[in-house]
């Protein structure tokens, strides 16, 4: 038996459920999931409309008398089915409610009914135009007839198009063979806007000539593309080894084969530079959203990638769902990103989105990236994915020379600034010789660790292995399993009283280098300083414009940026992400310390990278420091074994809110006892529940349960039933839980 899940009506929130019907044994073949059909719905069996999400060989709820679908409405397969249907897979993979998954992949149709109009304008001479008329008076063409005459007694030859269609019954193939024979065209009077800040003025650039190693790695990817069934691909490239030349090679593949490319790109922080090279290679067939762009100038974008106009959308993670028709390559540069996961329900992940979204549409994905994520290499290294690899920069430019300062040491010495004696000569150096340098404060994941400054002892989760989280200033608490001890005034390790939280700031750090270097031209790119429209491009485009010698700023200036004369890169406290109280924080070190190190030397002059660090000798920073990616995985994927983190298993996060914090606690205790109830194998591990990281935001309580299973499917059943047994469960009422899959 073949069962279809289908949902009736997107634009009611009351039928926010998809319903099971039968296939009858005819459609079997035929039905797809993002297929319109036609259905019984309701008392009245009244036949109604549905979109098609999924498909099964098992009913959902057994001995339920299941209504049969009606039929197939052949040729309705759209684009918008088909997100449609990838909504679904949301749904049911990331756990959230049809409609949230529908406003994700939908976002713009739901908020925006154009009122769009459309123009007939006559294109031949009123000469010509009596000559044609006379032609068709004696053929039996009516409608022809009808809207040449309109078209002729019109001052200005031009009408609209719905006045047309209600007025003289013009139809879609009259205006067909109006626009064929050139009589007339159809526009309509929307001048769209240009999403690509300063267009006119980016010079048309000549695709690059490959280097082998770049051209070896397309025809590898190529060839993976002959297979009727081709993997996503990981394209793993070391800074500055040319992976864009590789996309866009290949998205010119694309387009020479009429079909379309989307690009993810992580950060607005990086689009002005890769924009500006994707519209000097294709010009105005490329476009881009972001989130500073108003939501009519995205509506216009997504409505010219539906027409046609585009063939290439670059963007962040919500362009992923641009409705392409003829979508044939999703490409996500720099996949390591943190910012390709949701933090709203659904809590998808575009990796993995992405991929279920080529599947529906026949596209191919490639994911990039110097630095890969532990999951995406894992598969890779499982077969899963392709990998394809660039082991040497462009024009074999030597990477960077990295050398690691010991902080410690710096206390030592009596040198009290965020900037070690060593940084403070290359500085000097550098400045002297007038090339560029960047320094990057860490702060990405900083949640109130405690260290001494004096060893370097971090105070650890005893379970867990990740660092603890300073509360009130007297309790420290792990957010995984939450143990919770009193904070220490003396280093358990070495006695030191200089022992509690980490401060530094960006701010602090220009005021430092300014008068060291009174001389230098400083720029300083942050959160503060970025939070003007246009304020990314005018820093980053001064910047390499070389009108300023030090760019001092947080995680946004690692990434991706490409500036030739920057030969010194500084980094300041890196131990802050090492530090985070998340089982990643290891990895996430490792990318940015490697990120951060490849923005050096990557012109003609060499590059030089210093690693400021209380902890010189922990593996991410070790392996960043000699730019080892296989070392790092080697390690990391260790110490993920033994605790069951991710990708050596897979977790599901309950995440519960509540204003009532006692209600919360009972709430979340006995999902805890009802999952033991459901899965009782040894193999599940469950954690918690405990405080979650930021545990308390304006007055609504959050705690946190973690589920570890090698087995994803389980943990999406187990979600099923959790759902199903808090929507019964009036102690549910007031609060509210979300699942998070990693
Ligand atoms: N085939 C080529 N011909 C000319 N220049 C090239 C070629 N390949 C790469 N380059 C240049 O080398 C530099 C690095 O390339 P690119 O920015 O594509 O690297 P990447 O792999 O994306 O780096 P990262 O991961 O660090 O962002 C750029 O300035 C690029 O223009
Ligand atoms: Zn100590
Ligand atoms: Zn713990």
């Amino acid at each position: 038996m073949t069962y279809a899940d289908i949902i009736v009506d997107i634009s009611h929130e009351k039928l926010d459920k998809s319903f099971q019907y039968l296939v009858p044994e005819k459609m079997k073949d035929e039905i797809q999931v993002g297929m319109v059909v036609s259905i019984p719905f309701g008392r009245g069996n009244h036949v109604r409309k549905g979109y098609v999400v999924g498909i099964s060989d098992e009913p959902k709820v057994k001995g339920i008398q299941l209504k049969s679908v009606a039929g197939i409405e052949n040729d309705q397969e759209t684009t918008e089915s088909r997100l449609i249907a990838l909504a679904g897979w949301m749904k049911e993979n990331y756990g959230s409610t049809m409609i949230q998954a529908l406003k994700t992949v939908l976002p713009i149709q739901k908020k925006i009914k154009a009122q769009e109009k459309r123009w007939i304008t006559l294109l031949i001479s009123r000469e010509d135009g009596e000559k044609l008329l006379e032609e068709l008076s004696m053929t039996r063409f009516k409608a022809r007839i009808r809207l040449l005459e309109a078209l002729l007694q019109n001052e200005n030859g031009k009408i609209e198009t719905a006045w047309a269609s209600k007025e003289l019954g013009t139809t879609a193939s009259v205006l067909r063979y109006f626009e064929e024979q050139g009589i007339a065209s159809v526009e309509s009077d929307e001048v769209y806007r240009n999403a690509v800040a300063d267009a006119e003025n980016i010079p048309h650039v000549a695709p690059a000539v490959l280097s082998i190693s770049q051209q070896m790695a397309v025809n590898q990817i190529l060839s993976e593309w002959e297979h009727p069934d081709p993997r996503p691909v990981l394209l793993h490239g070391v800074t500055g080894s040319g992976k864009t030349e590789v996309y866009m090679e290949l998205i010119d593949k694309v387009i020479k084969e009429g079909g379309q490319a989307i690009v993810l790109i992580p950060e607005i922080a990086l689009t002005y530079q890769t924009v500006r090279r994707f519209y000097g290679r294709f010009g105005d067939k490329v476009s881009v959203i972001n989130s500073r762009l108003s939501l009519g100038e995205r509506y216009d974008q997504f409505k010219r990638a539906k027409q046609g106009e585009l063939q290439v959308m670059v963007g962040p993670r919500s362009a992923l769902f641009t409705p392409f028709g003829r979508l044939r390559l999703i490409i996500i540069d720099e996949e390591h990103e943190s910012s390709y996961k949701s933090e709203n329900s659904p809590r998808y992940h575009a990796r993995e989105t992405a991929i279920h979204r080529a599947k529906l549409e026949g596209a191919r994905v490639i994911l990039g990236s110097a630095t890969p994520s532990m999951e995406a290499y894992y598969r890779a290294k499982e077969g899963e994915y392709v990998l394809v690899k660039l082991e040497a920069r462009f024009e074999e430019r030597p990477l960077p020379r990295v050398s690691i300062i010991d902080m410690r040491e710096q206390l030592k010495k009596g040198n009290r600034l965020a900037l070690s004696l060593e940084l403070r000569e290359d500085l000097s150096q550098c400045l002297k010789k007038g090339e560029q340098a960047m320094l990057f404060l860490n702060r990405r994941g900083y949640a109130g660790f405690v260290s001494c400054r004096s060893c370097g002892h971090v105070m650890k989760c005893p379970h867990c292995d990740v660092s603890l989280s300073e509360h009130n200033g007297r309790k420290l608490i792990c957010h995984y399993c939450g143990y919770e001890t009193v904070k220490p005034d003396k280093c358990p390790v070495c006695s030191s009283p200089y022992i509690g939280g980490f401060k530094a700031g960006t701010q602090q750090i220009q005021q430092v280098v300014e008068k060291e270097f009174p001389e230098a031209r400083v720029l300083r790119m942050d959160y503060d300083t970025t939070r003007a429209k246009g304020s990314y491009e005018k820093i980053l485009s001064a910047f390499s414009r070389h009108e300023a010698d030090i760019l001092i700023g947080t995680q946004m200036i690692v990434k991706g940026h490409d500036f030739p004369d920057v030969t010194l890169v500084g980094i300041l406290a890196a131990d802050l992400s090492l530090n985070a109280d998340d089982y990643r924080s290891g990895e996430r070190t490792f990318q940015l310390l490697t990120q951060a190190v490849g923005r050096a030397g990557r012109g003609r002059k060499e590059g030089h990278a210093l690693i400021q660090t209380y902890s010189p000798d922990h593996y991410s920073i070790q392996t960043a420091a000699k730019q080892d990616y296989e070392e790092f995985y080697q390690e990391e994927m260790g110490y993920r074994l033994l605790m069951d983190y991710p990708p050596a298993a897979h977790m599901m996060a309950v995440l519960g809110s509540s204003e009532d914090e006692k209600l919360l606690e009972t709430a979340m205790h006995y999902l805890g006892l009802f999952t033991g109830k459901i899965y009782a194998g040894k193999d599940l591990h469950v954690i918690g529940p405990a405080p979650a990281s930021v545990g308390k935001v304006k007055d609504v309580y959050r705690r946190v349960l973690y589920l570890k299973h090698e087995n994803y499917d389980l943990l999406v059943r187990i979600k099923d039933r959790l759902e199903e047994y808090i929507e019964i469960n009036s102690g549910f009422r007031k609060v509210n839980i979300q699942f998070d899959f990693s």
